[in-house]
């Protein structure tokens, strides 16, 4: 079986995998490595004289399974990766977080070795995309944001092509194909033809592609886009089971919940540069006053504003709203702040009778770190 371009719905990186084509158009998935190392120079970067981060194409620190060391990618004047820094350490899922444009995809696309940095460098199981494209494509698996649709093979046929692509031979190879097929839940459409398949269903087939080699590592751009609530779960789910099997997942989204209940780190980004990395209480405490606090007071309502801001000298406090009984406003989160505040109450003589503590949703964070600003 053999499949040509003309039979692609969309477009599609994985089944030709050298990422050496040169294309300037934007729009197209394939859009590659020859582009130019934009702004800088009209000389295309090429992977042997692309090296510039020091112990380039060497293995790396064996507990970070995907690294980014000072990666740049520019596109003319826009500069869509920023020198972007930052680690996954193995079996983790790290969440890429960012507006439309920040540089999520353009990041994903070099670790897939579909593209190469102007600058700097990024590793996948210790190997460097710019040096050894070959041994990051074994140890990796890609699932685009959107990908090619081979509209008249069936679902069994669709992913042998890729077993064979990857060299899976034999009885491996048929081993292989039916864990995919039983792990995504695409095995009662193992013969069914691809154009007949829900968007749910295409995104497991997609999902399963990227796994057919058995990889350590799977990037995983916006899977959950387009999904109805059940399917998202479903995905969630798999992407939980492919960790804790010892896979190291890097994943996109916009649906920011979702990934703080499934990543065990997360990176904000936005214009091409890293805003903040780590996990969500990392971000949430070195992030000031992230914590909301809403006290229920009994009595004396009108001296409770000004009997807060005499703890100002030692807690920052902000955004106070008072409705009635209810006094809410920011502090830092700390558990220590809290007590004290409340025992600054109620030694004033003020009747609490109930405290409640919000703390800052991943959504929060993300808006209270980025600007809003989309190049
Ligand atoms: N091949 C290209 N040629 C020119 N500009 C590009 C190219 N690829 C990406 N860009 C630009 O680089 C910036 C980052 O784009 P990228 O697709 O990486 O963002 P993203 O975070 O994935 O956004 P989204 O969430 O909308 O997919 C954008 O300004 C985009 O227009």
């Amino acid at each position: 079986m053999s499949f040509t371009d003309h039979e692609l719905d969309d477009g599609n990186a994985t089944a030709r995998p050298s990422g050496d084509t040169a294309s300037d158009d934007s729009s197209s998935n394939d859009s590659a490595a020859g582009e130019s190392a934009a702004g800088e120079s009209a000389t295309p970067r090429v992977r042997a004289e692309a090296t510039v981060a020091p112990h380039a194409g060497v293995h790396t620190n064996d507990s970070e399974c995907i690294e980014l060391r000072r990666l740049h990618r520019f596109f003319g004047d826009t500069r869509a990766v920023n020198d972007v820094t930052f680690s996954v350490g193995r079996g983790e899922v790290f969440g890429f977080i960012g507006p439309n444009g920040a540089g999520k995809t353009t990041s994903m696309r070099i670790l897939a070795t579909l593209d190469l940095p102007s600058y700097g460098d990024a590793f996948v199981d210790g190997f460097s995309v710019v040096n050894d494209p070959e041994l990051v494509r074994k140890r990796l698996g890609f699932m685009p944001d959107s990908f090619g649709t081979y509209r008249d093979v069936n679902c069994r046929e669709y992913l042998d092509f890729f077993a064979r692509a990857y060299g899976l031979v034999g009885r491996e190879r048929t081993r292989r194909l039916q864990w995919v097929l039983d792990f995504t839940g695409t095995g009662g459409m193992a013969t069914k033809p691809i154009r007949g398949l829900s968007k749910g269903m295409k995104q497991r087939l997609c999902l399963g592609r990227a796994l057919v080699h058995d990889p350590a590592v799977m990037i995983l751009d916006e899977p959950a886009a387009g999904l109805d609530p059940r399917a998202r779960i479903e995905l969630r789910r798999m992407i939980r089971e492919l960790a804790d099997r010892g896979k190291t997942i890097l994943i996109s989204s916009h649906i920011l919940t979702e990934l703080a209940e499934m990543c065990d780190a997360v990176g904000i980004i936005e214009q091409g540069k890293l805003l903040a990395t780590g996990s969500v209480e990392q971000i949430q405490s070195e992030t000031q006053n992230q914590s909301e606090l809403t006290l229920r007071i009994l009595n004396r309502h009108d001296e409770i504003t000004e009997s807060l801001s005499r703890l100002e000298d030692h807690i920052a406090i902000d955004n106070v709203i008072l409705d009635g009984q209810f006094v809410r406003f920011g502090f830092s989160g700390k558990p220590d702040d809290q007590a004290a505040i409340v025992t600054h109450f109620v030694t004033q003589g003020f009747q609490v009778a109930e405290v409640t503590a919000h703390k800052k949703s991943l959504e929060d964070l993300f808006l209270q770190v980025t600007e809003g600003l989309v190049q």
